[in-house]
C-alpha cells in the first residue's frame, strides 16, 4: 500500500508533493554562486505533474538566476537537481529570431522538438497572432513577440514549462491567455514554475510558492 514519506507534513509547503515517483524535476538545496558568493538562498525545488510553482522576491534576488539553474543553462553550485522530463525555458526576453519570419522561428521550434504539438498556424491563432506568419519577428511589438514565445510552447511538447516573467509586456488578454495555457498544460499532465512581478497567475489548481531571498551582501550587489 501507498504510504507517504515520514517527514511529509515536516516539509516546506514547496515540498509536500513531492513523492520521488512523480516528480518531474526536483532541486535539493540548489544555490548559484558568482564571484564566490551565493546569489540566492539555497532552494528546495518540486514539480510534479499537475502542479505550478510561483518564484517570488524582490529585484535582484535571483528569481532569473535560480530558473535558468532548474534550466540545466547554469550549473548549481549547490545541491541536487534531478529530472526525469522533456523541458521548455521561456526566457525573460522571448527568445525569437528577428530575422525570421513568426512561422519560421515557429517551424524552427518544431524541428528541435520531440515530441511535435500543435501545428503552427493553429498555434498562432491561438495566441492572437493569425495573420502574421510571414511578418520577420523583429518587426513585432513587445507583446507579440512574448505571444510568439508561447506559441513556441505549444509547437513542441514539452512536460516542464520554466517561465521567466511570462506576463511580461502582455495587455490583460494575453494575461489570461498566460493562465488558460498553464491550466491547459497542467491539466495534460505537464508541471511549470514561473517568476513573476506583475500579476499573479489564476489557476484553476492554486500553484506552491517559494520566495527567493537574495544571498549577495549589498557591496557585492
Ligand atoms: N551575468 C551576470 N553577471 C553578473 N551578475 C549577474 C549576472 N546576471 C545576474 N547577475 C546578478 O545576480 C543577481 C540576481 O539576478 P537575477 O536576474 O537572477 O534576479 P531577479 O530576481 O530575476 O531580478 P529581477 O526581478 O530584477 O528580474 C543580481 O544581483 C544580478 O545583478
Amino acid at each position: 500500500m501507498f504510504r507517504l514519506p515520514d517527514d511529509y507534513f515536516s516539509r516546506p509547503r514547496a515540498r509536500r508533493h513531492c513523492l520521488p515517483m512523480k516528480a518531474l524535476l526536483q532541486a535539493d538545496q540548489v544555490g548559484f554562486t558568482r564571484s564566490g558568493e551565493l546569489v540566492f538562498e539555497p532552494a528546495d525545488v518540486c514539480l510534479n505533474a499537475g502542479q505550478a510553482l510561483v518564484i517570488s522576491g524582490p529585484n535582484g534576488s535571483g528569481k532569473t538566476t535560480l530558473l535558468r539553474v532548474l534550466a540545466g543553462i547554469l550549473e548549481p553550485a549547490t545541491g541536487k537537481l534531478s529530472r526525469s522530463a522533456s523541458l521548455a525555458f521561456l526566457g525573460h526576453l522571448a527568445a525569437v529570431k528577428g530575422d525570421l519570419s513568426c512561422r519560421e522561428n515557429l517551424e524552427f521550434s518544431t524541428r528541435f522538438s520531440g515530441q511535435p504539438g500543435m501545428a503552427v498556424n493553429r498555434a498562432m491563432a491561438r495566441v492572437g497572432l493569425a495573420g502574421l506568419g510571414l511578418r520577420p519577428a523583429r518587426a513585432l511589438s513587445a507583446g507579440q513577440k512574448r505571444r510568439l514565445g508561447l506559441a513556441g510552447l505549444l509547437v513542441a511538447r514539452r512536460d516542464i514549462w520554466l517561465l521567466d516573467e511570462p506576463y511580461a509586456s502582455l495587455d490583460d488578454a494575453g494575461g489570461e491567455l498566460v493562465d488558460q495555457l498553464l491550466d491547459e498544460h497542467l491539466a495534460g499532465g505537464g508541471t511549470a514554475a514561473l517568476s513573476t512581478h506583475q500579476r499573479q497567475p489564476r489557476l484553476q489548481t492554486d500553484p506552491d510558492r517559494l520566495v527567493i531571498r537574495a544571498a549577495l551582501r549589498e557591496s557585492v550587489r
